[in-house]
């Protein structure tokens, strides 16, 4: 009996745990902290401080979470309202809104608090100006409001490179600018993929996305623009700014070419959902690859490999 008891609490505990994760929208996270991640290479020449690292990627997820969190609180009659969220924990009734707005004050403040006793200020302060940029501007001014909702509010998700730059520096210059540049011309082609396809259910919330006000072919011709600016921008980093060389740079073109290829595609068949699913996976990929070729092309090893390379051929 006391065993079956204990079973029973065990599960339910797990549950509750399970919830609260839930709520923090974890899936996306991993994704926010490889651009943190990569921007701490960058700074550090490849020779990045892992307690540092591990600090501030911490801190990230805390922070992000913080956001999510706040983002279910506020965007709970919609979440009931369509199918892909009904089941997330405030509209499922399993976490009550008072305790998730306990939680996520909870992750905020350790987020700053590990900033602040282990980083530095700025970084702190980058991150919290997430949460509020996520929050006011992107959930509560834009989400409900206009189409151009996720180009304005994307700033909010093109902040943690700035945050990770921080981190390292004590301060910004111009190659973690790229970078946020980056991930803002970035966001309108990833979301607006994702809309096309689910575009029925934002319209039945009356929530403004692209392609439920000015239709599918309007909305490919935006991520069309937008993805021919990333790509341009994504070379910055090579030149004039010199804080990425050539193998990032030759990464940066043929992933472009990628990019710009599943964009063209769409862009002849704009009611392909598809096509539309298929360029919302690889923006996720590309933006991963990409990171990743300017964690490698930063590391020490790889301008050694180069210079063998350019003495083996002169
Ligand atoms: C305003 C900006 C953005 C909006 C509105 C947006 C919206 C979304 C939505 C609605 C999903 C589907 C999630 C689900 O079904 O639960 C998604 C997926 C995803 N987003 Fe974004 N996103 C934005 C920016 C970003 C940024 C900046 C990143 C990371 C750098 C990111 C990374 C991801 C990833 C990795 C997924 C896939 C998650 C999975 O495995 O299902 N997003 N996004
Ligand atoms: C530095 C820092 C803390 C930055 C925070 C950035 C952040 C949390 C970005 C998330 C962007 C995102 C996935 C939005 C989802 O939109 P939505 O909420 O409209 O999606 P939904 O339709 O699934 O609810």
């Amino acid at each position: 009996m006391i065993g079956t008891d204990l079973v029973r609490r065990n599960e339910n505990l797990l549950q509750v745990v399970r919830s609260y994760y839930q709520l923090t929208k974890p899936r996306i996270i991993p994704l926010l902290l490889i651009t943190t991640a990569a921007s701490m290479w960058m700074a550090s020449k490849g020779e990045v401080d892992s307690f540092k690292l591990f600090i501030t990627l911490l801190g990230g997820t805390l922070a992000a979470a913080s956001a999510q969190v706040m983002n279910c609180i506020y965007d709970r009659d919609i979440d009931y309202e369509m199918l892909r969220t009904r089941t997330r924990p405030i509209p499922s009734g399993r976490v009550q809104s008072s305790h998730a707005l306990i939680f996520a004050v909870v992750l905020g403040v350790m987020s700053f608090s590990l900033f602040l006793a282990y980083i530095n200020l700025l970084s702190g302060l980058l991150a919290m100006s997430g949460i509020v940029f996520y929050m006011l501007v992107y959930t509560h001014f834009l989400k409900r409001n206009t189409p151009q909702n996720i180009v304005i509010g994307g700033a909010a998700g093109s902040i943690p490179p700035l945050v990770g730059w921080a981190a390292v520096t004590g301060d910004l210059s111009w190659a973690p600018w790229i970078l946020f540049a980056i991930i803002f011309l970035w966001t309108p082609p990833h979301f607006w993929a994702l809309a096309l396809m689910i575009k029925d259910d934002y319209a039945q919330v009356n929530v403004p996305m692209m392609p439920v006000i000015e239709g599918e072919e309007s909305t490919v011709r935006q991520i069309w623009w937008y993805t021919l600016l990333v790509i341009p921008c994504t070379l910055l980093l090579v030149y004039p700014v010199g804080a990425s060389g050539w193998l990032y740079g030759a990464i940066a073109i043929l992933l472009g070419a990628i990019f710009i290829k599943k964009t063209w595609l769409l862009k002849q068949n704009p009611f392909d959902k598809d096509m539309a699913k298929s360029l919302f996976k690889f923006s996720i990929l590309y933006l991963m690859l990409l990171c990743t070729a300017m964690v490698v092309d930063s590391l020490p090893l790889t301008r050694e490999v180069f210079m063998v390379i350019i003495n083996f051929v002169s």
